[in-house]
């Protein structure tokens, strides 16, 4: 899928991972609707992609997921501007054990929701023109971390909810590829205030802290690059893809007979 003239929407987009995605996929010649929380990060971030791009390329829309009036004002005004909507990036999440309830309603929740409203513009059955939804899981979408099971649960399903869309997709005709993907620890802000979002499990944030400081970290700029490859690989559909410092790895599953 070549990138030129195609329209994506990316939440969680003004910082870390998320502005690392919509940073490539500007430079790759797509037209991004920035949708984020955060109106001081993501309006001081368009300023700059203005710069860089031309005003005309991008948008940023105030935007909290779990709110479904706002992620449908921000899908309206995306095509109101852009005309289609080509690219989903399901990108925004937290890491907060205490607040584990609204874990759960942003790193899921917020998934389905959106996912579901972008399907009423690209969903090929109901006249749209099909495209791809990449959903940002991690590491912990696959395998347990012990200090943050509702975070790692929200990741499985992520991973899960991704999976089975893609099927459901395939088995309907909606013309849309659904792929998640799952990196090891990244460099980003949500990883700096980690000890005090551990909840109960804090007794496990030394711990924590000393594998983080000892690890090697990925940069934004990598995840992004793997994610261009879920994005414009038209072969790819229904794939977990694992980052991680040492390379990536498209995980395989049991299937069911
Ligand atoms: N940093 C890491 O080590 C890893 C992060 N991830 C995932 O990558 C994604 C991005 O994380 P980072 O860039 O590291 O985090 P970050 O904290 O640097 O950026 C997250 C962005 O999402 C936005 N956001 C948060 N809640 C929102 C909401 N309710 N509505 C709209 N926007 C909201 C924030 O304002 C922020 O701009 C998350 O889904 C995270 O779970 C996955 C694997 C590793
Ligand atoms: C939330 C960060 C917890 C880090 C502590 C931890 O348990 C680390 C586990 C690593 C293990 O040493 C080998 C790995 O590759 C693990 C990395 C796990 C990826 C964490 C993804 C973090 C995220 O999604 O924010």
């Amino acid at each position: 899928m070549a990138l030129n003239g195609k329209i994506a929407v990316v939440t969680g987009a003004a910082q870390g991972i998320g502005r690392a995605i919509t940073e490539l996929l500007l430079q790759n010649g797509a037209k991004v609707a920035l949708l984020d929380a955060n109106k001081t990060n993501g309006e001081s971030l368009k300023e700059v992609l203005d710069k860089l791009f031309g005003e005309q390329t991008t948008l940023f829309l105030h935007c909290n997921v779990e709110s479904e009036e706002q992620i449908k004002a921000a899908f309206q005004k995306t095509l109101g501007t852009f005309g289609r909507i080509d690219i989903l990036c399901n990108n925004a999440g937290i890491l907060n054990e205490e607040e584990w309830e609204k874990t759960i309603s942003i790193n899921l929740a917020a998934v389905v929701r959106t996912t579901y409203m972008a399907l009423e513009h690209m969903n090929k059955m109901t006249g749209g023109q099909g495209g791809v939804i990449v959903n940002t899981a991690s590491m912990a979408g696959l395998g347990p971390l012990k200090c943050c099971p509702v975070y790692t649960a929200t990741k499985h399903g992520v991973v899960g909810f991704t999976r089975a869309m893609a099927a459901a997709s395939t088995a309907a005709g909606y013309g849309i590829r659904f792929n998640a993907i799952c990196p090891g620890l990244v460099k980003t802000e949500m990883l700096s205030s980690l000890s005090n979002k551990l909840g109960q499990f804090s007794h496990l944030a030394e711990e924590t802290n000393t594998i983080i400081a000892d690890k090697k970290m990925l940069n934004v700029t990598e995840v992004a690059d793997c994610l261009l490859e879920l994005v414009t690989d038209e072969t790819k559909n229904g794939e977990a893809l694992q980052v991680r410092c040492n390379g990536k790895k498209y995980m395989t599953f049991p299937v069911f007979t």
